[in-house]
């Protein structure tokens, strides 16, 4: 894989400001370390050829954690800079668009997903750059069930959905409009706001890395997936 470049300026944002509660523990997740190396600082680190610039953001209470991480991992964190999130993802992301230029791509990722491959990136990127909106997906794996109102439920095709990822890759003017409108509780990516205000059909699907997980829940961190698929 080359180093893949654009005309225009890269962003990441790298949202890292959440609590972890699923995770549980003293600290949140994104601190934990995965073989010797924080799960953020690996974050970041897969971003570093792309991006012009990272921003992360963080908690105002982490801060000293993590600088405290940054010095310990000795030169190993990539250069970023830090604005502060807030309640929701929502708002983090928020936050950091409001101090990015409108002439730029833009790739928001969750600090907790540090196995994102490079072709995943670059993929995204290369769509967004010539769609405006792309985001990384992979098949559902399990059966799907709809559950029903009256409380039963009903199986539904499952080759019909997708999973979704990030890093989610859009034109910087565009997603920082689509990031004025207020809050709605059923805005759980970036494309759900995109979509919100440019219609079905704005957001272009790209195929992710099943290593690309979410790192969510205690049996997440005993993931590797570095080691070979049997
Ligand atoms: N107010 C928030 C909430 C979440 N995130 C980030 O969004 C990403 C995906 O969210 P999730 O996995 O839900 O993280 P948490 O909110 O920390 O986890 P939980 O819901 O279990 O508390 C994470 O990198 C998290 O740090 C954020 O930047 N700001
Ligand atoms: C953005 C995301 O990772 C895409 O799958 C996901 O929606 C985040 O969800 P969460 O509610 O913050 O766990």
């Amino acid at each position: 894989m080359g180093k893949w470049k654009t005309t225009m300026p890269v962003y990441a944002v790298i949202t890292a400001a959440g609590k972890g509660l699923r995770m549980g523990g003293d600290l949140p997740k994104q601190f934990l370390s995965v073989d010797g190396r924080s799960i953020l600082s690996r974050t970041i680190d897969c971003f570093a050829p792309y991006a012009d610039e990272i921003v992360v953001t963080l908690n105002k209470e982490a801060l000293a954690l993590w600088e405290s991480i940054v010095s310990e991992e000795s030169g190993a964190v990539p250069t970023h800079r830090i604005v502060i999130g807030g309640e929701t993802r929502f708002q983090s992301i928020k936050n950091a668009l409001q101090t990015i230029p409108d002439e730029a791509l833009v790739a928001i990722h969750d600090g907790v997903r540090p196995y994102v491959a490079p072709v995943t990136i670059e993929n995204c990127l290369l769509a967004a750059q010539s769609a405006n909106a792309a985001i990384p997906v992979q098949p559902v794996v399990e059966s799907l069930r709809l559950l029903e109102p009256d409380g039963k439920s009903r199986a539904v095709d499952r080759s019909c959905y997708v999973s979704v990822q990030t890093p989610q890759c859009f034109w910087a003017d565009r997603i920082k409009k689509a990031y004025c409108c207020p809050y709605r509780s059923d805005f759980t990516d970036d494309a759900s706001v995109y979509e919100a205000l440019y219609g079905v059909g704005s957001v272009v699907v790209v195929e992710g890395n099943w290593q690309n997980i979410k790192i969510t829940r205690p049996g997440d961190l005993l993931f590797r997936p570095w080691v070979k698929d049997r």
